[in-house]
């Protein structure tokens, strides 16, 4: 510095301080008011000004701001008269002409007796720029935390995944999009038995993926797994297995499902489970419901056979007698059973009254549903109502659980009331209303229930006269008596009686294994017998009879005097006519006939299926000992008939 800054000072001061005039970041200037000339300037003031210090210390004040000459003594007159003083009025030419907007800071620089002048100048629009980057870099620094915030918040997530991951109880693992494993969670480690280092990198498919439970290789372009990349669609699959690291397979259900960065697929996540046990619960539900089909299937075909059974043992057929009265009654049967006509039957007690209602019932389309009897007779008064509606559980003393009554017993079926006469009044309309309507309600239960019932009565009182009388229901008499069938009493139809007695000796034969005879002598006893309890009657006397036998010969005891004598077996009266009384030798005829014709229907063959002892429903060997006894010869199987 060519001025000699505060000469009063020492020597080396003065040095310093002219290095620091030099050396200022400040644009300075040095200049002499009196004499407007620029005495020094420092190199951050050329700069600033666009002039090199040599030049600038041959400029004027003045020059320097052209034009401003008022304001310029304004502020030199201020630093001189104040020693220190500012203005950004002042805004001095750059070299090139331009007009520089500055702060001025001017202070009294004594010396030498001269009032020198020391200018700082400080740029504005370098001061704002300054303000503004400071500004942005403080956003800056404010953003970074923010942006440190939001990685932070990345990482917890990152963390909760993993954590979630390694919780999850699924096997999940990833795949990207050239199908190498990402990442495996525990639980699939677990359940694969692979580690996941030995998994990452690498391709899982044919490692975990590669053959079908049967054996057969399961190609990767065929791996829904792997189709989730190509279609980008999530694919749910059960039913497959993975490969476990022992070689052994785990069934599994797993959903397989794109990931997507910016609509591009990237790759495929996995979450699987181990269904095997499922599967093994589900294959012993399997076999125990084919196992429960199977049983149904027996229990209906047993069933079936169980209502064959009954149906022979019932069918019109099982009336046994050719008099008029029971032809009548036959075709009385074939006439109302496809009908849903109520039947009033009447007849004595014995007549055959509930076999004719179950012929009615096997011959009508109800027989696949239940024919449930009640006897009236039998039933205490005060239980009649739950008798025949049921009871829920609480409505009487002693209702201890709900009970089902006959009427829903017999729903789809028919209800046959047997001594309908005996049902008391104050219940006859109650029964006439279902009978009507087709509802009723249990006891203690509001709820209505709806019935399908056909009725058959029977009764052996004269129901018109209880009519009269006030005891029935008239009302309920004819809703009862659409369709009447009279069931005869024996003595009217003394014909049937050795028919039936002959029925009744066959079966007690078979129950006793004895070949019990029905002598002529015997029939005729009991033709002539009068049977006031009818066919139940004669079916005692025979049973009796059957039991008190000696060597074949049956013992029939009747009360009167006809029937007295025990039978001697040796009449040999001829059956009258019309009567289908066989004697013993047209008997064994019969059967010996009967044996024939049943063996060329067997071709000859006795034993086993489809041999004659099975058509014929007897044991083999008996009627090996029959064909023996009626000396039947047998001929060779396959041949035209039989010889005897
Ligand atoms: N025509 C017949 N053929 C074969 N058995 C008969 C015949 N009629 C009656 N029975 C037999 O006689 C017995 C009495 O018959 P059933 O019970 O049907 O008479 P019922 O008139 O209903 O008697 P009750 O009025 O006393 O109830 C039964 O064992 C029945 O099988």
């Amino acid at each position: 510095m060519d001025v000699a800054l505060g000469s009063t000072a020492p020597p080396q001061d003065v040095e310093l301080r002219a290095t620091a005039f030099e050396f200022a970041v400040e644009p300075t200037l040095l200049f002499d008011p009196h004499a407007d000339q620029i005495l020094d300037a420092n190199p951050a003031a050329c700069t600033l000004l666009g002039y090199d210090r040599a030049l600038l210390r041959q400029t004027k004040v003045s020059t320097l701001h052209s034009g401003q000459l008022p304001a310029l003594i304004v502020f030199t007159q201020a630093v001189l008269d104040k020693g220190a003083y500012w203005t950004n009025a002042l805004t001095p030419r750059h070299a090139t002409g331009q007009s520089l907007r500055l702060e001025y800071a001017g202070s009294l620089l004594p010396q030498d007796g001269r009032s020198l002048v020391l200018l700082t100048m400080s740029d504005l629009d370098a001061r704002r720029r300054r303000y503004v980057d400071a500004a942005a870099e403080d956003h800056m620094r404010g953003g970074i935390a923010t942006w440190q915030r939001v990685e932070r918040v990345f990482q917890d997530i990152e963390r909760e995944n993993q954590l979630i991951l390694r919780a999850a109880g699924e096997g999940i693992y990833g795949v990207n999009a050239e199908g190498k494993t990402t990442f495996v969670n525990p639980a699939a480690e677990r359940m694969l038995g692979w580690a996941a280092e030995e998994l990452v990198g690498k391709e899982i498919h044919p490692i975990v993926h590669h053959t079908h439970h049967d054996g057969r290789h399961y190609p990767d372009h065929d791996c829904p797994i792997y189709a989730a990349f190509r279609d980008g669609a999530v694919h749910q699959v059960d039913g497959e297995v993975f490969w476990r690291k022992d070689g052994t397979p785990v069934w599994v259900e797993y959903t397989s499902t794109p990931i997507r960065d910016r609509g591009v697929v990237v790759g495929a996540v996995i979450v699987f489970r181990d269904v095997s046990q499922r599967r093994e619960a589900d294959e012993k539900l399997h076999a125990a419901l084919a196992e429960v089909d199977r049983l149904r299937e027996r229990l209906e075909l047993e069933n079936a056979y169980l209502q064959e059974e009954i149906r022979i043992e019932t069918n019109p057929r099982g009336i046994i007698g050719q008099s008029e009265a029971i032809q009548k009654t036959l075709r009385q049967v074939k006439l109302v059973a496809p009908t849903t006509a109520a039947v009033m039957i009447t007849g004595e007690s014995g007549t055959g009254k509930e076999l004719i209602a179950r012929a009615i019932h096997e011959a009508s389309s109800r027989r696949d549903r239940p024919l449930i009897r009640v006897n009236c007779a039998a039933i205490p008064r005060e239980l009649f109502e739950s008798e025949f509606f049921g009871h829920v559980r609480g409505a009487f003393t002693g209702a201890m659980r709900d009970r089902i009554g006959r009427f829903e017993l017999a729903d789809g079926g028919t209800l046959f009331l047997d001594e309908v006469g005996e049902i008391p009044l104050e219940l006859q309309g109650k029964l006439l209303r279902v009978l009507q309507e087709g509802n009723f309600e249990r006891v203690g239960e509001e709820r209505t229930r709806a019935v399908d019932v056909r009725a058959i009565a029977a009764t052996n009182r004269d129901l018109k006269q209880e009519v009269q009388r006030g005891r029935f229901r008239e009302d309920l008499y004819f809703r009862l008596n659409v369709f009447p069938v009279e069931s005869v009493p024996l003595r009217e139809r003394r014909e049937d009686i050795p028919l039936l007695a002959q029925h009744f000796l066959n079966r007690e034969s078979k129950a006793l294994k004895s070949e019990l005879r029905l002598s002529e002598g015997d029939a005729r006893r009991l033709t002539r017998y009068d049977w006031p309890g009818n066919v139940r009657e004669l079916q005692n006397v025979i049973e009796r009879a059957a039991i008190l036998a000696q060597n074949g010969r049956l013992r029939i005891n009747l009360p009167d005097a006809a029937g007295a004598q025990p039978s001697t077996g040796s009449a040999q009266v001829k059956p009258e006519a019309g009567s289908a009384v066989m004697t013993s030798a047209e008997m064994r005829a019969h059967e010996r006939a009967n044996i024939v014709a049943a063996l060329q229907a067997c071709s000859g063959k006795v034993f086993g299926p489809g041999g004659a002892a099975e058509m014929l429903d007897i044991k083999p060997t008996t009627l090996a000992s029959r064909i023996k006894a009626l000396g039947i010869a047998p001929r060779p199987r396959g041949s035209a008939g039989l010889s005897g």
